[in-house]
């Protein structure tokens, strides 16, 4: 199966190595087209727009830093829309808020073409090795056809109905995650300020019923201070930001998540944007430190 891809940063760039080992023909395209160099190296065609890769596939994936990047790859000139028509189809994997995808499944749509919003719950090195859980909704049909790719992409597709349903779930999720990243950062600190040692703190987690591969991967180069990027802190405080709109629709009162996009918020004004989501721990040892 030929599929496209639009958006080659971390994700999208694991992702579509991830379908050319397992034998699908990809043709990508990046805003910054040097990035599609190493996929082309790999035995990816490029596209020069993303109209170019509509046109091309019959199915086609974008993977987008934040809304308002999944709207222009699909509204602007040379985008989705200008391509997209009946029996092509179109996935957007990004993590946005249900009314962009919405939008975007409307716009699709309305041009004879099909929608799938399917963002993932999984970090890079999951995206490699194609061990994401991927949240989708939308058409039903698509998502048939597209499972031999999904499965490649995930180790389980949930199909949650109707469009918005899977940017919702997302949002939760990671909602949850934020919250977790700083209570464990927390949790670091008042280890450390009382006098135990942080790593004896992380064996004993790891024994216990709160144990997560997230503790578990993410503490020992939190402690080492290592904060390169799998899911870079802008995107979390972009998915906070976006779960608190969606707690404020629903009137949910949700004082943790507003306690945690703070931290993000404060990490992102001290530069740490483009680091990994674990570096709120600057903040939150910052907080102690002042305290
Ligand atoms: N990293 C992770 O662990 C996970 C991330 N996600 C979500 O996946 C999405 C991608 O994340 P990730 O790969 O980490 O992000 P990156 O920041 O690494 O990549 C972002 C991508 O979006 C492109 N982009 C940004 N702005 C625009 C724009 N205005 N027009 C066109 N393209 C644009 C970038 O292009 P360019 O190269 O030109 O800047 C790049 O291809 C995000 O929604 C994120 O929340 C979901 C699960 C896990
Ligand atoms: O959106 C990013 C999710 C990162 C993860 O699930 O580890």
């Amino acid at each position: 199966m030929e599929v496209g891809f639009l958006g080659l940063g971390i994700m999208g760039k694991a992702i579509s190595m991830n379908l050319l080992r397992n034998g699908f023909k990809v043709t990508v395209w990046n805003r910054t087209l040097s990035k599609c160099d190493e996929l082309v190296a790999h035995g990816a065609t490029v596209g020069g727009s993303p109209a170019e890769v509509i046109k091309k596939c019959t199915i086609t994936i974008g993977m987008l830093a934040d809304p308002a990047a999944a709207l222009s790859v699909v509204f602007d000139k040379g985008g989705v829309l200008e391509q997209i028509c009946p029996g092509k189809g179109y996935i957007d994997m990004s993590t946005v808020d249900h009314e962009t995808s919405i939008k975007i499944s409307q716009a699709i749509t309305s041009k004879g073409g099909h929608f799938l919003e399917a963002p993932v719950s999984g970090s890079k090195q999951p995206a490699e090795t194609g061990q994401l859980v991927i949240l989708s909704a939308g058409e039903k049909a698509l998502y048939d056809e597209a499972i031999s790719a999904l499965n490649v992409i995930g180790k389980k597709a949930f199909f949650l109905g109707e469009v918005g349903n899977g940017a919702k779930m997302k949002l939760v999720v990671n909602m949850i995650m934020g919250c977790m990243m700083n209570t464990f950062s927390e949790g670091l600190v008042l280890a450390e300020k009382s006098g135990l040692d942080p790593r004896t703190l992380l064996d004993v987690l790891d024994l216990g019923g709160i144990a997560n591969p997230m503790f578990k991967g993410k503490g020992p180069t939190m402690l080492q201070s290592n904060y390169a990027p799998a899911f870079p802190l802008k995107h979390q405080q972009k998915d906070m930001r976006l779960a608190l709109a969606l707690g404020d629709e629903n009137a949910v009162s949700m004082p943790i998540a507003a306690a945690a996009n703070e931290a993000f918020k404060k990490a992102r004004s001290l530069g740490l944007g483009d680091n990994d989501f674990s570096a709120v721990f600057e903040v939150v040892k910052d907080l102690k430190r002042s305290s």
